[in-house]
């Protein structure tokens, strides 16, 4: 469902993103990790259409991103870490506009966000975007996104801004999703979720995967059953000493 073969992307010399391969099939929650700076956002940006590969081939439900970039928009779901939203507008104009763009302006759609506003607690949508806190434009954002039924969802940083409620229906309907067999890519540094959610987990540092699998194979890497991700992640991406050193001289 979700494919790149050597993805690169260069920024004037500096590789982002160093000939990664990735393979998520449907309906697998694929968690993205890696410290700042890493190549997650930029990863993600090239999978969703909207940061053009210095090299690489990518796959989505199956469409060449170079021929079917418009097909896959369509099908896919994306919210980014920090929603951009036009602060013109007020909240139903913003779902308004989107329902017109991806050309689901229906009664269907029009219940769905009724349900999804009751669930995420999004009683603002007469507000203009500009007077929303960040929170508030992520929440308006997941249901723009959720309420058009995406095949593939994209999240980058996902819970930040969201209170605790909205998180937890957050993560149970990106599980449920997933049984119906939506394919989910997630970016998260919170690591519970990441361990307590994906399928499968990937860790990019400086640019290339340096890990990837579901926790147990992860666990096997490092030659240990009962790590937890956060103790995996900072051996994988050896910062123990790291950190041990900068904690002793502060
Ligand atoms: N438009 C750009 N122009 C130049 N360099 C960029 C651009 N976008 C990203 N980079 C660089 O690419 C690298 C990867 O950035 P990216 O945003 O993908 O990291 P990330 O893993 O998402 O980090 P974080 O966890 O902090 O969000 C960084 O060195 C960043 O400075």
């Amino acid at each position: 469902m979700v494919k790149a073969v050597d993805l690169t992307k260069e920024f004037g010399g500096v590789r982002a993103v160093d000939g990664i391969n990735i393979d998520i099939p449907e309906g697998q929650i694929f968690g993205f990790l890696g410290p700042n700076g890493a190549g997650k956002t930029t990863t993600i940006r090239m999978l969703t259409g909207t940061l053009k590969p210095t090299r690489g081939k990518i796959e989505i439900l199956g469409m060449d991103m170079k021929k079917h970039e418009i097909d896959i928009k369509r099908r896919i779901g994306v919210v980014p870490d920090e929603p951009k939203i036009y602060t013109h507008l007020k909240g139903f104009e913003f779902l308004e506009f989107i329902m017109d763009i991806f050309e689901v302006n229906n009664s269907d759609t029009k219940k769905r966000i009724d349900e999804l506003c009751a669930a995420f607690s999004v009683d603002y949508l007469d507000k203009f975007v500009s007077d929303m806190s960040h929170g508030m434009k992520q929440k308006l954002m997941l249901v723009s996104v959720l309420m058009r039924k995406p095949e593939v969802i994209f999240l980058d940083e996902p819970t930040v801004g969201l209170d605790a409620r909205s998180a937890k229906i957050l993560k149970d309907l990106l599980k449920k999703y997933s049984t119906q067999g939506v394919t989910i890519f997630l970016t998260t540094h919170i690591l519970e979720i990441a361990e307590k959610m994906c399928d499968v987990i990937a860790i990019i540092d400086k640019g290339k995967i340096i890990a990837q699998g579901t926790m147990d194979e992860l666990r096997k890497l490092t030659g240990s059953d009962d790590k937890t991700l956060e103790e995996l992640f900072i051996e994988l991406t050896a910062q123990e000493e790291d950190i041990k050193s900068i904690v002793d001289t502060l």
